[in-house]
């Protein structure tokens, strides 16, 4: 798609298209439609990075809070959104034993307990493994760290999103 069709359209269908980019938070694209004319994709990304990081800790929290628990209680119960529900698949969140369950659970609760938001990770970018070893090391952060370090992966799940929406045809997504 054509970064002048982006440019094109209405606030409305602009927000349409891009309100899952950050999981349940379609204020960003509600946002950053200011900044159009876009460049290109990679300026689109630019300022959704910009108006993340220009939040207060407790906005990036609560961005973090958007997201579902991988294998979590809306990936049991299949109430992810369509694009939490294909990623997570993809990292096989979806089809763990109950070993795997109760391993993800457990470490997502320390997690939680920890840092007061959920262990976030692209996970189109890793496998079952990589997660299970990123979340058992990230606990070790402290919480600055490990605030930022979740909204770098925040940023890059976005990233893939967009992509996504943007090399495909715009007309089936509106
Ligand atoms: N807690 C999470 O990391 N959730 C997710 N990461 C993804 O890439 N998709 C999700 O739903």
């Amino acid at each position: 798609m054509e970064i002048n069709v982006v440019n094109a359209l209405t606030y409305e269908d602009f927000v349409k298209l891009f309100c899952n980019v950050v999981e349940k938070c379609p204020l960003i694209p509600a946002a950053i439609w200011s900044y159009r004319p876009f460049k290109d994709l990679a300026d689109i990304e630019a300022h959704i990075r910009e108006f993340i990081h220009s939040l207060p800790d407790s906005g990036k929290e609560g961005v973090l809070r958007c997201h579902p628990d991988l294998a979590g209680r809306d990936t049991q119960s299949g109430t992810l959104t369509r694009e939490s529900q294909e990623e997570q698949s993809q990292a096989g969140m979806t089809t763990l034993d109950s070993a795997e369950s109760l391993q993800m659970y457990r470490l997502n609760t320390e997690y939680k307990e920890r840092f007061g938001f959920p262990f976030v990770i692209c996970a189109r970018l890793n496998s079952k493994a990589d997660i299970v070893c990123q979340l058992s090391e990230r606990l070790k952060n402290d919480r600055a760290t490990e605030r930022e370090r979740a909204i770098e992966e925040v940023t890059k799940i976005c990233s893939l999103r967009l992509r996504n929406i943007v090399l495909s045809d715009i007309q089936t997504k509106l």
